[in-house]
């Protein structure tokens, strides 16, 4: 901890890359006006190379700037673009067309899946590859953006999405024999990868950045031979700097130092074990190491201190040591500048990209502050909170076991079989998105607003009952976002006012922050409940978020174990279910929709993952009496591997994501021993198609035949926020009428 951080005068200051939606979502303006037929290509292609500019004003501080980061639509498409691996069924013919038409699908073409970006909140596009893939060098964006920058004199790195990554995202396009994976494209794909590194040598590029996020999870011995076979071929062409940006390279490491990579650049924040790995191993004085000390994933000040001593520990290994962030900077937002509203404890400890920047240039620098970052304020702990957490009894998170809540259960609201339901949102109209601003903004009083949510929740109750659900909601529109809503309300959030990330294409997110200990002051959803309860002999739903989902979507401190975090959110939760259920709510749904993407990288770190993520679930909502029902919610498919969570989630009911994936998810719950009750969604809200009743009627036949139908409700795989009512009615109608069939042929 002690050793002397004193920092050569040559040493360089970089990031990984950049936000590039601009610090007032310029792009997404622009984008948005693009598609919807008001702004021409030279417009957009204007208000890009705006945006372009402006990341360049920013990163010039650094010695050397990546480029290539600013993307239309998503990096992995522009890959995808830049190895001309699109799909034909997205070809079009301008190449902003085909763009578009792969990133959000257009009247002749579906377009390219959407999935999770690592263990983030970005989405990113799914390449699809297959045998008859015709790779080609597409270099044009990649050489021009570093033109911009080199026109500037700035010191320019382009950056590249590695082959490897490129092909172990991808999914085998849809004419591919069964034994097809896109990785044995990989030698293919190589040479192509040459030409572009030849395009940009040509164009004066010294040093490439490529990224290989993928090397950050575990990976086989094939194919990290084919790592070290690729990058032998590529070192030959230019010189390389290899990122990863989500954990530690790991395994990988030595394989890239050995292949003769230029250098690597370490995630420090969360790959730290690469350092130890390193010290191991033998490496040349030469390597470049970029020493990703700044996270580039969440809003904290860096602890000067301790990055100054990485960064000491590393130039014992190597001259050329660059002071870096662990990521690119694209998860977090532009300017703190731009927040007037939080309090000073807070902005004093928070850094947005631009404040990253700054604190990467004073850690290159040798004169540079050092300062140990100081703790969180006295005022954030919250005793209470910690004391109570710490004498729940170790059976906090327990209940009696599912087939005694059960018998209880259907003695207390009486249920026919396959009962039908919905997710919780209904839709949100431009008149109710505009009453709650003028609220927010202080336009509307609270008894009018009140009022106003209250009209809401009758009409969505009224539409439930004449179309005969059996189980209610309130339908949420109350809620801006389902995370939001409650960090307004609890202790140790504070929300911010331009905060934005960008999620996907042109959607940005502004997670909330959890700064300090958390808490509830008064119950946040009880009058809701019980108003929509009071209006009808149904039985209503109570609706919350999870621990896991809040976590998730939230910029969290990180001076604390995630999992100490999430207990407290548990806990504040738990009281929350027990005033709903004190109110008289029979059934509580507990949403976890982000359960998977919070899950580690890495396999070796994924069991501790499932115990404080279901934990923290449990501790939520065991505390209620056997005959009160818990509900949980999970969405955006892909859960194989968090099969074991969800049975430890111990709800009594899950519905959970399954059209798309024609109910495959059944068996795997069966594999993990899941025995309560779900509803797999049979209906695909993200599309706007009505589902026909008969499709709706057959996959809940499926699942009947899967679980047997004691276990089977019937619900769409998602809340419906986001379709209007002239979907949502024919479509609940058809949901209805399909549960109906299926039940008299049960009969
Ligand atoms: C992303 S999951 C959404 C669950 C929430 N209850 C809703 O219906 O909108
Ligand atoms: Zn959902």
């Amino acid at each position: 901890m002690n050793a002397p951080t004193s920092v050569p005068a040559n040493t360089q200051a970089t990031a990984l890359g950049y936000p590039r939606i601009g610090p007032n979502r310029e792009l997404k303006r622009a984008l948005e006006a693009h598609w919807s037929g008001r702004l021409d290509a030279a417009g957009l292609e204007a208000a890009a190379a705006s945006v372009r500019s402006g990341m360049l004003d920013d990163l010039a501080v650094l010695d050397t700037v990546p480029t290539g980061t600013f993307s239309l639509y998503d990096h992995v498409l522009d890959t995808i673009v830049a190895v001309d691996a699109l799909a034909p069924r997205h070809r079009r013919e301008g190449e902003l067309a085909s763009y578009f038409a792969a990133a959000r699908g257009d009247e002749e073409a579906v377009p390219l899946e959407m999935t999770k970006w690592f263990d983030t909140n970005y989405h990113y596009l799914v390449p699809e590859i297959g045998p008859e893939t015709v790779f080609a060098a597409k270099p044009g964006k990649a050489v021009a953006e570093f033109l911009e920058a080199k026109a500037r004199g700035l010191d320019a790195r382009p950056v590249l999405l590695g082959p490897v990554s490129l092909l172990l995202l991808a999914k085998p396009s849809e004419d591919a024999p069964a034994d097809f994976a896109p990785f044995d494209r990989l030698d293919d794909l190589v040479e192509v990868y040459v030409e572009l590194l030849a395009a940009l040598r040509d164009a004066g590029a010294e040093l490439v950045q490529i990224d290989e996020p993928a090397l950050c999870a575990d990976r086989s011995e094939v194919e990290l031979a084919a790592v070290a076979a690729t990058y032998r071929q590529l070192v030959a062409r230019s010189a390389i700097v290899v990122a990863g940006g989500y954990g530690p390279f790991g395994e990988a490491l030595p394989v890239l130092l050995e292949a003769g990579v230029e250098g690597v650049a370490l995630d420090l924040v969360r790959g730290r074990s690469d350092l130890e790995a390193l010290e191991a191993l033998n490496v040349s004085r030469e390597t470049l190491l970029l020493a990703g000390v700044v996270d580039g994933r969440n809003i904290w000040r860096t602890d000067l201190a301790q990055a100054g001593a990485d960064i000491s520990r590393l130039q014992r290994i190597s001259d050329r040591v660059a002071v870096s962030s662990s990521s690119s900077l694209l998860h977090v937002p532009v300017d703190l500048d731009a927040e007037h509203e939080l309090p000073d404890a807070l902005i004093e400890r928070l850094a947005f990209a631009r404040q990253k920047l700054r604190e990467i240039t004073a850690l290159a620098d040798p004169e540079g502050s050092r300062a140990a970052r100081p703790d969180a304020p006295d005022a954030w702990r919250d005793e209470a909170v910690r004391s109570r957490l710490a004498e729940l009894g170790a059976d906090a998170d327990r209940r009696i076991p599912y087939a005694e809540r059960q018998a209880a259960q259907a003695e207390r609201v009486p249920l026919p079989l396959l009962p039908t339901t919905t997710i919780g949102s209904f839709p949100q109209t431009a008149e109710l998105r505009n009453a709650r601003a003028a609220h927010r903004r202080g336009l509307m009083i609270d008894a009018d607003y009140k009022a106003r949510m209250k009209a809401e929740v009758a009409i969505v109750i009224a539409e439930q009952e004449k179309l005969g659900l059996d189980v209610l909601v309130h339908g949420e529109p109350e809620r801006n976002d389902m995370v939001q809503y409650f960090a307004e309300q609890l202790t140790g959030f504070a929300t911010t006012a331009a905060g934005w990330v960008q999620s996907y294409g042109s959607r940005c997110v502004r997670p909330p922050v959890l700064y300090g200990d958390v808490a509830r002051t008064a119950p946040m959803t009880v009058e809701w409940t019980s108003y929509a309860q009071s209006l009808t002999e149904k039985p209503v739903k109570g609706m919350l978020t999870g621990p896991v989902t809040i976590l998730a979507w939230s910029f969290v401190r990180d001076d604390q174990p995630l999992a100490e975090t999430a207990d407290q959110v548990a806990l504040a939760l738990r009281d929350e279910v027990a005033d709903l259920e004190a109110a008289g709510t029979a059934i509580i749904q507990v949403d976890e929709p982000a359960l998977r993407e919070l899950l580690p990288v890495r396999a070796a770190s994924r069991a501790a993952y499932r115990d404080w993520a279901t934990r923290s679930f449990r501790i939520a909502t065991a505390g209620v009496r056997p005959e009160t029902s818990i509900h949980t919610h999970l969405c955006y498919s892909e859960f194989g591997e968090v099969i074991d969570a969800i049975a430890a989630l111990d709800a009594d009911v899950t519905s959970i994501e399954a059209s798309r994936s024609k109910m495959e998810v059944l068996a795997d719950l069966d594999r993990a021993n899941y025995r309560s009750a779900v509803g797999p969604g049979v209906w695909d809200i993200h599309s706007p198609r009505v589902p026909a009743a008969d499709d709706m009627a057959e996959a809940l036949r499926l699942a009947v035949a899967a679980l047997g139908p004691e276990r089977v409700w019937a619900n769409p795989d998602c809340g419906l926020k986001t379709r209007r009512y002239e979907e949502v009615r024919p479509s609940l109608e058809g949901l209805v009428a399909a549960a109906r069939t299926v039940r008299e042929q049960l009969a």
